[in-house]
């Protein structure tokens, strides 16, 4: 299946190439979790995934659906308000229509331990250096990842520093774990870390340090989201 995927995605993006979503499935306002298993996923990423939904059964760990807009899923702080119906433009996920080329990921969520995982499993489409994923799409990942634990610890946040070092590159088609967790919660400010290791613990691919801000709930979401 990943050459599959990997052959899918150089088809795609031969000369003259246009990356569209697959026209069949609609991005928006369709409620498809991506968060769940498909054909692309390896064994290990269906291992480990399978490890962590027994770990839900007594509720000590919570799995994350991964929908186009997924502030709504993350248990926690009912932290939109009156400015729901502007989720859908703000808080787009990194979900691709077509398996197996992105970021197929499933996060999971221990309440108690104010802790977010991400099994993560980059596609060809992250490709940086080759057989690698970019540095841009592990920052992205480790944001989402670090970015969902905060909100369900503060609500609407957004990323105000986020400070990586890439240990050892990450082959494309491999899982990773992506652990985060909050340190510190002062005021508006929700300091984080992550790591990303290889599903065997034997590899550090990147830590992360992060700053997250409660947005200003006395400042409209316009006022927030406008040049300051
Ligand atoms: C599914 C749901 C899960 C979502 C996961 C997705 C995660 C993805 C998240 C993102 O990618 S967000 C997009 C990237 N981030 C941005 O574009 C943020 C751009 N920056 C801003 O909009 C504002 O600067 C920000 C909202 C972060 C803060 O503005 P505010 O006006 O609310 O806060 P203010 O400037 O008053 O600062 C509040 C405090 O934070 C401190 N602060 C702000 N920015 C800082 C910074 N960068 N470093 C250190 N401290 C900082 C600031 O000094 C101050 O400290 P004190 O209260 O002690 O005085």
């Amino acid at each position: 299946m990943w050459r599959n995927c990997v052959r899918l995605a150089r088809r795609g993006l031969g000369r003259g190439a246009v990356l569209r979503p697959d026209p069949t499935v609609s991005r928006c306002g369709v409620s498809k979790d991506y968060a769940l298993p498909n054909s692309s996923w390896s064994q290990g990423m269906m291992d480990l995934y399978s490890r962590f939904l027994e770990m839900c059964k007594d509720g000590t760990w919570k799995r994350i659906p991964s929908y186009s807009n997924s502030v709504d899923h993350i248990p926690g702080k009912a932290f939109w308000g009156v400015h729901s119906k502007y989720q859908p433009q703000l808080w787009q996920t990194i979900n691709m229509d077509t398996e197996g080329v992105g970021f197929e990921y499933a996060m999971f969520l221990n309440p108690s331990e104010k802790r977010m995982v991400c099994l993560f499993q980059p596609g060809p489409y992250l490709e940086g250096p080759s057989g690698f994923a970019h540095g841009g799409s592990t920052a992205t990942i480790i944001d989402s990842t670090i970015g969902s634990c905060a909100t369900f610890v503060a609500g609407r946040v957004m990323t105000a520093n986020l400070s990586i070092n890439y240990r050892n590159p990450i082959p494309l088609g491999s899982v990773v774990l992506v652990d985060s967790k909050v340190d510190q919660v002062e005021g508006r400010k929700v300091f984080l870390s992550c790591h990303v290791r290889s599903i065997d613990g034997q590899t550090l691919h990147a830590e992360a340090t992060a700053l997250f801000i409660r947005l200003d709930s006395t400042k409209s979401l316009q006022q927030q989201m406008s040049c300051q």
